[in-house]
Protein backbone atom coordinates (compact mmCIF):
# COMPACT_ATOMS: atom_id res chain seq x y z
CA UNK A 1 0.00 0.00 0.00
CA UNK A 2 1.00 3.66 -0.80
CA UNK A 3 -0.29 6.64 -0.78
CA UNK A 4 0.64 10.18 -2.16
CA UNK A 5 -0.85 13.64 -1.56
CA UNK A 6 -1.34 16.49 -3.49
CA UNK A 7 -2.78 20.10 -2.50
CA UNK A 8 -1.60 23.70 -1.36
CA UNK A 9 -2.73 25.04 1.74
CA UNK A 10 -4.85 28.16 0.34
CA UNK A 11 -5.61 26.23 -3.31
CA UNK A 12 -9.12 24.92 -4.07
CA UNK A 13 -8.43 21.45 -2.29
CA UNK A 14 -6.17 18.64 -1.30
CA UNK A 15 -6.14 15.16 -2.50
CA UNK A 16 -5.19 12.20 -2.00
CA UNK A 17 -4.73 8.88 -3.78
CA UNK A 18 -4.60 5.42 -1.86
CA UNK A 19 -3.10 2.60 -4.08
CA UNK A 20 -3.14 -1.40 -3.11
CA UNK A 21 -5.98 -0.95 -0.28
CA UNK A 22 -7.84 -4.47 -0.04
CA UNK A 23 -10.94 -4.94 -1.76
CA UNK A 24 -14.09 -5.36 -0.09
CA UNK A 25 -13.57 -3.05 3.13
CA UNK A 26 -16.43 -0.99 4.10
CA UNK A 27 -15.79 2.89 3.74
CA UNK A 28 -18.16 5.35 4.43
CA UNK A 29 -17.34 9.28 3.95
CA UNK A 30 -18.27 9.60 7.41
CA UNK A 31 -15.66 6.79 8.72
CA UNK A 32 -13.21 9.62 7.35
CA UNK A 33 -15.35 12.82 8.18
CA UNK A 34 -15.35 11.89 12.01
CA UNK A 35 -11.22 11.88 11.58
CA UNK A 36 -10.90 15.01 10.08
CA UNK A 37 -13.08 16.69 12.77
CA UNK A 38 -11.17 15.34 15.57
CA UNK A 39 -8.14 16.76 13.29
CA UNK A 40 -9.64 20.22 13.54
CA UNK A 41 -10.05 20.14 17.03
CA UNK A 42 -7.73 20.95 19.73
CA UNK A 43 -6.52 23.71 21.76
CA UNK A 44 -4.20 26.17 20.28
CA UNK A 45 -5.23 26.67 17.18
CA UNK A 46 -5.41 30.05 15.33
CA UNK A 47 -8.44 31.53 13.35
CA UNK A 48 -8.13 29.27 10.25
CA UNK A 49 -9.54 26.27 11.83
CA UNK A 50 -12.79 28.36 12.29
CA UNK A 51 -13.13 28.97 8.75
CA UNK A 52 -12.28 24.95 7.64
CA UNK A 53 -15.27 22.53 8.16
CA UNK A 54 -13.11 19.52 6.48
CA UNK A 55 -15.24 16.74 4.76
CA UNK A 56 -14.29 14.57 2.04
CA UNK A 57 -15.68 13.59 -1.06
CA UNK A 58 -14.77 9.76 -2.03
CA UNK A 59 -13.87 9.79 -5.84
CA UNK A 60 -12.50 6.79 -6.56
CA UNK A 61 -12.21 3.45 -5.72
CA UNK A 62 -15.43 2.71 -3.64
CA UNK A 63 -19.33 1.54 -4.60
CA UNK A 64 -21.46 0.98 -2.54
CA UNK A 65 -19.82 1.54 0.62
CA UNK A 66 -17.34 -1.12 0.06
CA UNK A 67 -13.46 -0.67 -2.20
CA UNK A 68 -12.77 -2.00 -5.33
CA UNK A 69 -8.90 -2.73 -4.87
CA UNK A 70 -9.01 -0.47 -7.32
CA UNK A 71 -6.78 3.28 -6.26
CA UNK A 72 -8.88 5.33 -3.78
CA UNK A 73 -9.12 9.25 -4.57
CA UNK A 74 -10.19 11.36 -1.50
CA UNK A 75 -10.30 14.83 -1.57
CA UNK A 76 -11.03 17.58 0.93
CA UNK A 77 -11.94 21.11 -0.20
CA UNK A 78 -10.11 24.79 1.37
CA UNK A 79 -13.02 26.65 2.62
CA UNK A 80 -10.40 29.73 2.78
CA UNK A 81 -10.03 29.08 -1.37
CA UNK A 82 -12.54 31.36 -1.73
CA UNK A 83 -10.57 34.52 -0.08
CA UNK A 84 -7.12 33.48 -1.99
CA UNK A 85 -8.79 33.09 -5.47
CA UNK A 86 -6.39 35.78 -6.87
CA UNK A 87 -3.16 35.08 -5.26
CA UNK A 88 -3.50 31.04 -5.54
CA UNK A 89 -5.47 30.68 -8.93
CA UNK A 90 -3.99 28.61 -11.59
CA UNK A 91 -4.56 31.26 -14.77
CA UNK A 92 -1.49 33.38 -15.49
CA UNK A 93 -0.99 37.00 -13.91
CA UNK A 94 -2.11 39.56 -16.11
CA UNK A 95 -0.27 42.51 -14.17
CA UNK A 96 3.19 40.94 -12.80
CA UNK A 97 4.64 44.29 -11.07
CA UNK A 98 1.14 43.80 -8.87
CA UNK A 99 2.44 40.01 -7.86
CA UNK A 100 6.15 40.93 -7.68
CA UNK A 101 4.80 43.73 -4.83
CA UNK A 102 2.60 40.93 -3.21
CA UNK A 103 5.57 38.36 -3.42
CA UNK A 104 7.21 36.87 -0.36
CA UNK A 105 10.64 37.70 0.73
CA UNK A 106 11.11 37.44 4.56
CA UNK A 107 11.88 34.07 5.35
CA UNK A 108 10.58 32.59 9.04
CA UNK A 109 12.91 31.38 10.85
CA UNK A 110 11.75 27.56 11.84
CA UNK A 111 9.84 27.06 8.40
CA UNK A 112 10.63 25.44 5.06
CA UNK A 113 10.88 28.83 3.85
CA UNK A 114 14.01 29.84 2.69
CA UNK A 115 15.67 26.63 2.19
CA UNK A 116 12.72 25.49 0.45
CA UNK A 117 12.98 29.41 -1.67
CA UNK A 118 16.71 28.42 -2.28
CA UNK A 119 16.33 25.07 -3.53
CA UNK A 120 13.56 25.16 -6.09
CA UNK A 121 14.51 28.98 -7.00
CA UNK A 122 11.64 30.46 -6.14
CA UNK A 123 11.53 34.55 -5.20
CA UNK A 124 8.19 34.28 -4.14
CA UNK A 125 8.36 32.24 -0.63
CA UNK A 126 4.67 31.66 -1.14
CA UNK A 127 5.84 28.98 -3.62
CA UNK A 128 7.11 26.82 -0.42
CA UNK A 129 4.93 27.60 1.81
CA UNK A 130 1.69 26.61 -0.25
CA UNK A 131 2.93 23.22 -0.08
CA UNK A 132 4.93 23.31 3.31
CA UNK A 133 2.23 24.33 5.83
CA UNK A 134 0.83 21.50 7.47
CA UNK A 135 -2.58 21.89 6.09
CA UNK A 136 -1.76 18.53 4.44
CA UNK A 137 -2.01 16.82 7.34
CA UNK A 138 -5.83 16.98 6.49
CA UNK A 139 -5.34 14.07 3.75
CA UNK A 140 -2.64 12.25 5.40
CA UNK A 141 -5.76 12.24 8.30
CA UNK A 142 -8.05 10.88 5.71
CA UNK A 143 -5.38 8.18 4.25
CA UNK A 144 -5.18 6.79 8.03
CA UNK A 145 -8.61 6.89 8.43
CA UNK A 146 -9.14 4.06 5.63
CA UNK A 147 -6.12 2.78 7.18
CA UNK A 148 -7.52 2.35 10.83
CA UNK A 149 -10.75 1.24 8.92
CA UNK A 150 -8.86 -2.02 7.77
CA UNK A 151 -6.92 -2.67 11.53
CA UNK A 152 -10.23 -2.15 12.79
CA UNK A 153 -11.55 -5.37 10.55
CA UNK A 154 -9.04 -7.63 12.26
CA UNK A 155 -9.29 -6.10 15.83
CA UNK A 156 -6.56 -3.92 15.81
CA UNK A 157 -7.32 -0.52 17.26
CA UNK A 158 -4.94 2.69 17.18
CA UNK A 159 -5.21 5.11 20.38
CA UNK A 160 -3.32 8.68 20.33
CA UNK A 161 -2.98 11.85 23.19
CA UNK A 162 -0.53 14.28 24.90
CA UNK A 163 1.22 13.70 27.18
CA UNK A 164 3.68 16.62 27.42
CA UNK A 165 3.32 20.65 26.38
CA UNK A 166 5.20 23.66 27.11
CA UNK A 167 6.74 21.87 30.08
CA UNK A 168 3.73 20.63 31.81
CA UNK A 169 3.56 16.87 32.06
CA UNK A 170 0.53 14.10 31.97
CA UNK A 171 1.60 11.76 34.90
CA UNK A 172 -1.87 10.23 35.15
CA UNK A 173 -1.86 7.90 32.00
CA UNK A 174 -4.26 4.76 33.23
CA UNK A 175 -6.94 3.64 30.68
CA UNK A 176 -8.70 0.55 30.83
CA UNK A 177 -8.73 -0.05 26.63
CA UNK A 178 -7.78 2.33 23.40
CA UNK A 179 -11.77 2.96 23.26
CA UNK A 180 -11.60 4.33 26.70
CA UNK A 181 -8.72 6.14 26.11
CA UNK A 182 -10.28 8.01 23.02
CA UNK A 183 -13.48 8.97 24.85
CA UNK A 184 -11.04 10.37 27.63
CA UNK A 185 -9.07 12.25 24.84
CA UNK A 186 -12.17 13.19 23.32
CA UNK A 187 -13.41 15.08 26.08
CA UNK A 188 -9.97 16.64 26.55
CA UNK A 189 -9.30 19.88 24.55
CA UNK A 190 -5.95 19.64 24.23
CA UNK A 191 -6.34 15.79 24.10
CA UNK A 192 -4.62 14.63 27.91
CA UNK A 193 -6.00 11.91 29.87
CA UNK A 194 -4.71 13.42 32.86
CA UNK A 195 -7.42 16.42 33.69
CA UNK A 196 -5.09 18.46 35.77
CA UNK A 197 -1.99 18.28 33.68
CA UNK A 198 -4.76 19.32 30.86
CA UNK A 199 -5.62 22.22 32.37
CA UNK A 200 -2.15 23.28 32.91
CA UNK A 201 -1.68 22.60 29.48
CA UNK A 202 -3.91 24.72 28.26
CA UNK A 203 -3.05 27.51 30.60
CA UNK A 204 0.52 27.52 29.31
CA UNK A 205 -0.85 27.63 25.33
CA UNK A 206 -2.69 30.52 26.82
CA UNK A 207 0.46 32.00 28.59
CA UNK A 208 2.35 31.74 25.00
CA UNK A 209 -0.48 33.50 22.99
CA UNK A 210 -0.70 36.57 25.39
CA UNK A 211 3.24 36.29 24.94
CA UNK A 212 3.23 35.95 21.31
CA UNK A 213 5.33 32.64 21.08
CA UNK A 214 4.29 29.30 20.72
CA UNK A 215 5.08 25.57 22.38
CA UNK A 216 5.57 22.22 21.42
CA UNK A 217 5.55 18.90 23.29
CA UNK A 218 5.13 15.21 22.95
CA UNK A 219 2.39 13.05 21.60
CA UNK A 220 1.65 9.57 22.26
CA UNK A 221 0.11 6.17 19.82
CA UNK A 222 -0.96 3.62 21.34
CA UNK A 223 -1.66 0.34 18.87
CA UNK A 224 -3.50 -2.94 20.59
CA UNK A 225 -3.78 -5.76 18.73
CA UNK A 226 -1.52 -6.02 16.12
CA UNK A 227 -0.05 -9.90 15.17
CA UNK A 228 3.02 -11.04 16.64
CA UNK A 229 5.91 -10.87 13.79
CA UNK A 230 4.95 -8.37 11.49
CA UNK A 231 7.84 -6.18 9.86
CA UNK A 232 11.09 -8.21 9.57
CA UNK A 233 14.85 -8.05 10.95
CA UNK A 234 16.79 -9.13 7.47
CA UNK A 235 16.61 -5.63 6.25
CA UNK A 236 17.03 -2.27 7.29
CA UNK A 237 14.27 -1.68 5.09
CA UNK A 238 11.98 -3.68 6.26
CA UNK A 239 12.11 -2.97 10.00
CA UNK A 240 8.81 -2.06 10.85
CA UNK A 241 9.33 0.11 14.09
CA UNK A 242 12.05 2.33 11.85
CA UNK A 243 9.07 3.06 9.27
CA UNK A 244 7.04 4.57 12.47
CA UNK A 245 9.96 6.06 13.16
CA UNK A 246 9.71 7.66 10.24
CA UNK A 247 6.36 7.97 9.63
CA UNK A 248 5.89 10.64 12.69
CA UNK A 249 9.36 12.33 11.93
CA UNK A 250 7.55 13.16 8.42
CA UNK A 251 5.02 15.00 10.70
CA UNK A 252 5.72 18.70 10.26
CA UNK A 253 7.49 20.25 13.08
CA UNK A 254 8.06 16.92 14.19
CA UNK A 255 11.50 16.54 15.74
CA UNK A 256 12.29 12.93 16.79
CA UNK A 257 10.50 9.83 17.66
CA UNK A 258 10.80 7.23 20.08
CA UNK A 259 9.73 3.37 20.62
CA UNK A 260 8.62 2.44 24.03
CA UNK A 261 10.51 3.26 26.59
CA UNK A 262 13.10 4.78 24.35
CA UNK A 263 15.98 7.28 24.85
CA UNK A 264 15.00 6.67 28.68
CA UNK A 265 16.89 3.14 28.19
CA UNK A 266 19.76 4.87 28.01
CA UNK A 267 20.25 5.24 32.04
CA UNK A 268 18.85 2.34 32.48
CA UNK A 269 20.83 -1.53 32.88
CA UNK A 270 19.47 -4.22 30.74
CA UNK A 271 17.85 -6.23 33.79
CA UNK A 272 15.41 -3.33 33.93
CA UNK A 273 14.66 -2.62 30.65
CA UNK A 274 14.02 -5.62 28.52
CA UNK A 275 10.64 -7.44 28.61
CA UNK A 276 10.31 -10.83 30.66
CA UNK A 277 9.00 -13.54 28.04
CA UNK A 278 5.70 -15.34 29.72
CA UNK A 279 3.59 -18.34 28.38
CA UNK A 280 0.19 -19.56 29.06
CA UNK A 281 -2.05 -22.23 27.23
CA UNK A 282 -4.96 -19.08 26.10
CA UNK A 283 -2.58 -16.82 25.09
CA UNK A 284 0.49 -17.74 23.99
CA UNK A 285 3.70 -15.43 24.57
CA UNK A 286 3.48 -12.51 26.33
CA UNK A 287 5.72 -10.49 28.19
CA UNK A 288 5.44 -9.02 31.73
CA UNK A 289 6.75 -5.51 30.89
CA UNK A 290 6.84 -3.75 27.51
CA UNK A 291 9.41 -1.38 27.81
CA UNK A 292 9.90 -2.33 24.24
CA UNK A 293 6.94 -0.79 23.25
CA UNK A 294 5.68 -3.77 21.19
CA UNK A 295 8.76 -4.07 19.10
CA UNK A 296 12.11 -6.07 18.85
CA UNK A 297 14.07 -6.85 16.06
CA UNK A 298 12.44 -4.29 13.54
CA UNK A 299 9.37 -6.84 14.17
CA UNK A 300 5.81 -6.97 16.40
CA UNK A 301 6.25 -8.65 19.87
CA UNK A 302 2.33 -8.97 20.01
CA UNK A 303 2.56 -6.54 22.73
CA UNK A 304 1.35 -3.23 22.34
CA UNK A 305 2.75 -0.84 20.35
CA UNK A 306 4.20 2.66 22.14
CA UNK A 307 5.28 5.20 19.71
CA UNK A 308 6.07 8.88 20.95
CA UNK A 309 6.86 11.84 18.78
CA UNK A 310 8.01 15.35 20.00
CA UNK A 311 6.69 18.48 18.11
CA UNK A 312 9.07 21.47 18.22
CA UNK A 313 7.00 24.86 18.69
CA UNK A 314 5.23 26.50 15.64
CA UNK A 315 7.62 28.46 14.01
CA UNK A 316 5.29 31.21 13.08
CA UNK A 317 5.46 34.12 16.12
CA UNK A 318 3.43 37.03 16.68
CA UNK A 319 6.90 38.04 18.64
CA UNK A 320 9.00 38.61 16.44
CA UNK A 321 12.30 37.01 15.84
CA UNK A 322 14.69 38.22 13.68
CA UNK A 323 15.23 37.49 10.19
CA UNK A 324 16.66 38.72 6.17
CA UNK A 325 14.70 40.23 4.00
CA UNK A 326 15.89 37.97 0.65
CA UNK A 327 15.32 41.15 -2.16
CA UNK A 328 16.81 43.79 0.51
CA UNK A 329 19.09 41.57 2.27
CA UNK A 330 18.09 43.75 5.32
CA UNK A 331 17.38 42.36 8.48
CA UNK A 332 13.64 42.53 9.65
CA UNK A 333 11.43 41.31 12.55
CA UNK A 334 8.62 39.46 11.25
CA UNK A 335 4.85 40.30 11.44
CA UNK A 336 2.40 37.98 10.64
CA UNK A 337 -1.41 37.60 10.61
CA UNK A 338 -2.31 34.52 11.92
CA UNK A 339 -0.93 31.21 13.12
CA UNK A 340 -1.57 28.36 15.43
CA UNK A 341 0.18 28.85 19.03
CA UNK A 342 0.07 25.00 19.57
CA UNK A 343 -1.19 22.33 17.76
CA UNK A 344 0.24 19.36 19.50
CA UNK A 345 -3.70 18.15 19.71
CA UNK A 346 -4.53 17.99 16.39
CA UNK A 347 -1.15 16.24 15.42
CA UNK A 348 -1.67 13.68 17.92
CA UNK A 349 -4.49 12.91 15.45
CA UNK A 350 -1.91 13.37 12.86
CA UNK A 351 0.54 10.81 14.43
CA UNK A 352 -2.00 7.64 15.11
CA UNK A 353 -3.11 8.24 11.29
CA UNK A 354 0.39 7.96 10.42
CA UNK A 355 1.02 5.33 12.61
CA UNK A 356 -2.01 3.20 10.76
CA UNK A 357 -0.91 3.60 7.52
CA UNK A 358 2.15 1.87 8.47
CA UNK A 359 0.90 -0.63 10.16
CA UNK A 360 -2.29 -1.70 7.53
CA UNK A 361 0.58 -1.30 4.91
CA UNK A 362 3.22 -3.46 6.96
CA UNK A 363 0.15 -6.51 7.26
CA UNK A 364 -0.66 -5.87 3.24
CA UNK A 365 2.78 -6.56 2.74
CA UNK A 366 2.96 -10.03 4.56
CA UNK A 367 -0.60 -11.25 4.68
CA UNK A 368 -2.09 -9.43 1.65
CA UNK A 369 -4.32 -10.78 -1.05
CA UNK A 370 -6.45 -8.89 -2.62
CA UNK A 371 -9.62 -9.00 -0.53
CA UNK A 372 -10.07 -8.15 2.85
CA UNK A 373 -11.81 -11.75 4.33
CA UNK A 374 -9.15 -13.50 2.66
CA UNK A 375 -6.64 -11.08 4.69
CA UNK A 376 -8.21 -11.29 7.99
CA UNK A 377 -8.39 -15.66 7.02
CA UNK A 378 -4.34 -15.19 6.57
CA UNK A 379 -3.79 -13.18 9.66
CA UNK A 380 -6.38 -15.20 12.33
CA UNK A 381 -4.49 -18.21 11.14
CA UNK A 382 -0.91 -16.64 11.81
CA UNK A 383 -2.04 -15.30 15.14
CA UNK A 384 -3.57 -19.10 15.78
CA UNK A 385 -0.14 -21.12 15.12
CA UNK A 386 2.15 -17.84 16.87
CA UNK A 387 -0.17 -19.01 20.25
CA UNK A 388 0.38 -22.88 19.36
CA UNK A 389 4.08 -22.86 18.64
C1 LIG B 1 -1.26 20.37 12.83
C2 LIG B 1 -0.13 21.33 12.60
C3 LIG B 1 -0.38 22.69 12.54
C4 LIG B 1 0.65 23.59 12.31
N1 LIG B 1 0.37 24.94 12.29
C5 LIG B 1 1.35 25.83 12.04
C6 LIG B 1 1.08 27.24 12.01
O1 LIG B 1 -0.04 27.69 12.21
N2 LIG B 1 2.11 28.07 11.76
C7 LIG B 1 3.38 27.60 11.53
O2 LIG B 1 4.28 28.40 11.31
N3 LIG B 1 3.67 26.28 11.57
C8 LIG B 1 2.70 25.39 11.81
N4 LIG B 1 3.00 24.04 11.86
C9 LIG B 1 4.40 23.61 11.72
C10 LIG B 1 4.98 23.80 10.34
O3 LIG B 1 4.16 23.24 9.34
C11 LIG B 1 6.40 23.19 10.26
O4 LIG B 1 7.19 23.69 11.30
C12 LIG B 1 7.03 23.52 8.92
O5 LIG B 1 6.40 22.74 7.90
C13 LIG B 1 8.54 23.28 8.84
O6 LIG B 1 8.86 21.92 8.94
P1 LIG B 1 9.71 21.33 10.16
O7 LIG B 1 9.29 22.07 11.39
O8 LIG B 1 9.34 19.89 10.22
O9 LIG B 1 11.16 21.55 9.89
C14 LIG B 1 1.98 23.12 12.12
C15 LIG B 1 2.23 21.73 12.19
C16 LIG B 1 1.20 20.83 12.43
C17 LIG B 1 1.50 19.36 12.50
C1 LIG C 1 -4.53 24.97 7.78
C2 LIG C 1 -4.02 24.15 8.69
O1 LIG C 1 -2.91 24.42 9.41
C3 LIG C 1 -2.08 25.49 9.03
C4 LIG C 1 -0.68 25.01 9.10
C5 LIG C 1 0.28 26.11 8.92
C6 LIG C 1 1.67 25.74 8.68
O2 LIG C 1 2.47 26.66 8.39
O3 LIG C 1 2.04 24.57 8.79
C7 LIG C 1 -0.10 27.44 9.02
C8 LIG C 1 -1.51 27.84 9.29
O4 LIG C 1 -2.16 28.17 8.08
P1 LIG C 1 -2.71 29.63 7.76
O5 LIG C 1 -1.47 30.42 7.50
O6 LIG C 1 -3.57 29.50 6.56
O7 LIG C 1 -3.45 30.07 8.98
C9 LIG C 1 -2.30 26.70 9.90
O8 LIG C 1 -3.64 27.05 10.00
C10 LIG C 1 -4.65 22.88 9.05
O9 LIG C 1 -4.09 22.21 9.95
O10 LIG C 1 -5.67 22.50 8.45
Amino acid sequence: MRYLTAGESHGPQLTTILEGVPAGLSLTAEDVDQELLRRQKGYGRGRRMQIEKDTVAINSGVRHGRTLGSPITLTVTNDDFTHWTKIMGAAPLEDEGEEVKRQLSRPRPGHADLNGAIKYNHRDMRNVLERSSARETTVRVAAGAVAKRFLNELGISVGGHVIEIGGVVATDLHYQSIEALQTRTEASPVRCLDEKAGQQMMAAIDEAKKNGDSIGGIVEVIVEGMPVGVGSYVHYDRKLDAKLAAAIMSINAFKGAEIGIGFEAAHKPGSQVHDEILWDAEKGYTRRTNNAGGFEGGMTTGMPIVVRGVMKPIPTLYKPLQSVDIETKEPFSASIERSDACAVPAASVVAEAVVAWELAAAIVEQFGVDHIDRIKENVQRHMKEAREF
